[in-house]
């Protein structure tokens, strides 16, 4: 078991996902299988509601799962003690609460507490990897700006440096592209992609940006009612699993082109 898992940075088995509540469950998806490699892009697709932030708050170990097992690198997610998974996973999730009167190098840097000391202080090391991850992002320009100054594509370049910061082999993303012009998703997930490429980091984020995911992602977790499929676009396309994702009649996945037209 443990060899097979060995040079996997994320793996599920079985897993089944979903809210407890009392007595009873609201299961939002099972059987989801799922092997990620270092250095890989994966994107999480699917309608509202599917259930992509659940599953990233389910592998980040934010909420327990109903059923099954998320292994991070050989290990059971479960028996990880919290400071140890934050030297594993940095998160980056939607509408988290930031104080936005910091400056934007004291953001990044927050992404270095799993390894300062209790009085917070910056070593050599950390400060080489803060400066690192905002050349690797493209922000050094902004350091000294105040995070209520930024725009929406900045703020979103400053979160992505302080995962980077953090320096961890996994980053999760929930929906990284909200509220960003077609240019400038396009340019953050091109950026997730080269990030993924010069620090062989696994990336895996959640978007309903399903043309730009099928162009630029190493595998997909298309998560559909009580289905999720996980592989890479060709096989995901090859296999059909696109032409259902969304009710028939409005938009309709365009097979020659791999990508979502208005249905005329
Ligand atoms: N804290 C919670 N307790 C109970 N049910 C929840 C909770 N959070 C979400 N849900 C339910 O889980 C289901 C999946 O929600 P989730 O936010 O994971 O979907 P999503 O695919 O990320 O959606 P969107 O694309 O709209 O962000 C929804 O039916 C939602 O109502």
């Amino acid at each position: 078991m443990r060899s097979e898992i060995s040079n996997t940075v994320l793996k599920t088995e079985n897993l089944s996902i979903g809210y407890r509540k009392k007595n009873t469950v609201n299961l939002i998806a099972s059987e989801i299988d799922i092997e990620v490699k270092p250095g890989e892009l994966v994107a999480v697709i699917g309608v509202n509601g599917a259930g992509k932030s659940t599953l990233l708050k389910t592998l980040s170990g934010i909420i327990q799962s109903i059923d099954g097992q998320v292994f991070i690198s050989s290990n059971k997610l479960s028996k990880i003690n919290p400071s140890d998974l934050a030297k594993n996973i940095s998160i980056v999730l939607t509408e988290q609460f930031l104080s936005k009167n910091l400056s934007v190098i004291e953001l990044v840097a927050l992404g270095r507490q799993p390894y300062t000391n209790w009085i917070g202080r910056l070593t050599k090391t950390d400060l080489r990897k803060i400066k690192k991850a905002m050349a690797l992002v493209g922000i050094e320009n902004l350091r000294t700006k105040k995070c209520y100054e930024l725009s929406d594509g900045q703020m979103q370049k400053v979160l992505i440096a302080r995962a980077i910061a953090q320096d961890t082999p996994l980053v999760i993303l929930d929906e990284p592209t909200t509220h960003l012009d077609l240019y400038h998703k396009a340019y953050v997930l091109q950026l997730l992609k080269k990030l993924t490429r010069k620090t062989n980091k696994t990336i895996v984020f959640a978007s309903h940006e399903i043309n730009l995911a099928i162009q630029l992602c190493d595998k997909i977790i298309l998560m559909q009612e009580k289905k999720v499929q996980f592989g890479t676009p060709k096989e995901l396309l090859d296999s059909g699993a696109f032409s259902d994702l969304f009710p028939k009649g409005l938009i309709k996945f365009d097979t020659d082109s791999s990508s979502f037209k208005i249905d005329t």
